[in-house]
This record gives structure tokens, C-alpha cells and sequence, in this order.
């Protein structure tokens, strides 16, 4: 005999799984959202595979962001950006962590609205520069005031974030509390569970 109690409950990532079914799962938000941390971390949770947009949009084009915005500027990065996108939607279901801008962008935010469930993870503008203020690798705060130019983008961007399906507020705690409200969200979102 042994009294191991096996806990047959399907787990929270599990769950939320069921519930996305064949759908994508798209993180969006501000640079320092906690869009690539957290992306990771809910995909480990849904048995999904992860990918970062910007990490897929270096790796095609053998070059940095930093040295994309460089060499061909910002628009040519955008369309680069759109074209990423508009392929790894249909090829999903994953979880797929945009850049910043990815959703400000017309014809990208209706490819993921059509494509997939989209998570705004909203967070104020001292949680983003402290966390942006540690690495210097994003082309669009190499400005005179970063922290300024953190915050005229939030005034632009927020509004156009409000139409994600789903919003979590980032914040300074754990990044295991953030995954499991995105996995809670997800399931009250999609509605239905069909593994309970
Ligand atoms: N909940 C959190 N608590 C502490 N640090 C976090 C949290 N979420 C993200 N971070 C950290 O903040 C930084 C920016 O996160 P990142 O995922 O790169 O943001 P984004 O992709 O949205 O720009 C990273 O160093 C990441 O580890
Ligand atoms: O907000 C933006 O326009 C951008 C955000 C960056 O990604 P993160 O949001 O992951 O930092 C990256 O795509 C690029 O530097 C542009
Ligand atoms: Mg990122």
C-alpha cells in the first residue's frame, strides 16, 4: 500500500489549454511589459511552443534589432515585423511574444486578432523604465529622456492596447503571479473548459 494521493485534477495550464484550443496565444504591451518573460513562462504552462518576434525577425534577418533600425529604419523593420507575424500565426497554436509595436500596427493587429488571443500586459510607467532602464538595446529609447520618451508612447500606445482580449496588469511581483493570472484570464476568457 502506499499513500501517495495522486492528484488527477487537470492543472490551471491545462485548463487554459483546453479552452484555447486551436487558437494562438499573442502577448502584447509596452517594452518592459514583461511580454518575452512572461511569454516563456505561460507557454511551459500551456505545452506550447514559444516564440518572440523579435527574436524569429533577428534570427531571419541575421541582424540585431538594434542594427535593423540602424542599417533600413524603422518602417522597413515594421514590415518585416508584419510579414513574421502574418507566418507564425498560421502556423500555431503558440505563444507568440510580440514587440511593443507589433499591435500599433494596422494591418498586424487585425492579422492577430483574427489569428489568435490577444493579452495586453499593461503595466505604469515605473515598472517599464525600471526594468528597460537596465539594458540598452532598444533602438527607440536612445533619445535624449528615455523615460519621457516612455511615456509619450504610452499616452499613444495605450489606447490601441485597450482592444486586446485580455488584460493583465504587469507589476513589480513575482513573474510566477503573472503567469498564472494570464492563465486564469485565458480561461475565463475563451470561456468553456472542456478538460473539467
Ligand atoms: N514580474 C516581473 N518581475 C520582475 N521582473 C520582470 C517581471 N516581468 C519581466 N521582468 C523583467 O523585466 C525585463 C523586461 O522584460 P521583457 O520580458 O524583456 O519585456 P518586454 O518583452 O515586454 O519588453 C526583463 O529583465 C524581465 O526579466
Ligand atoms: O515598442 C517598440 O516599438 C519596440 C519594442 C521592442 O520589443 P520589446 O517590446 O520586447 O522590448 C522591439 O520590437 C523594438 O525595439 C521596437
Ligand atoms: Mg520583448
Amino acid at each position: 500500500m502506499t499513500d501517495t494521493i495522486l492528484n488527477l485534477e487537470p492543472s490551471l495550464g491545462e485548463r487554459a489549454r483546453s479552452a484555447l484550443g486551436r487558437r494562438n496565444l499573442v502577448l502584447v504591451g509596452l517594452m518592459g511589459a514583461g511580454k518575452s518573460a512572461i511569454g516563456r513562462l505561460v507557454a511551459q504552462h500551456l505545452g506550447l511552443p514559444f516564440i518572440d518576434t523579435d527574436t524569429e525577425i533577428e534570427r531571419v534577418s541575421r541582424m540585431s534589432i538594434a542594427e535593423l533600425f540602424a542599417a533600413y529604419g524603422e518602417e522597413e523593420f515594421r514590415a518585416l515585423e508584419t510579414r513574421v507575424i502574418k507566418r507564425l500565426l498560421r502556423s500555431g497554436p503558440r505563444v507568440i511574444s510580440t514587440g511593443g509595436g507589433a499591435f500599433i500596427n494596422d494591418r498586424t493587429r487585425a492579422q492577430i486578432q483574427r489569428g489568435g488571443v490577444s493579452v495586453w500586459l499593461k503595466a505604469d510607467l515605473d515598472v517599464l523604465w525600471e526594468r528597460v532602464n537596465k539594458r540598452d538595446h532598444r533602438p527607440l529609447l536612445k533619445t535624449e529622456n528615455p523615460k519621457q520618451t516612455l511615456k509619450d508612447l504610452m499616452d499613444r500606445r495605450y489606447p490601441i492596447y485597450e482592444e486586446a482580449d485580455i488584460t493583465v496588469l504587469s507589476r513589480d511581483v513575482r513573474k510566477d503571479v503573472i503567469t498564472g493570472e494570464v492563465l486564469s484570464a485565458i480561461l475565463e476568457h475563451c470561456g468553456k473548459d472542456k478538460s473539467a
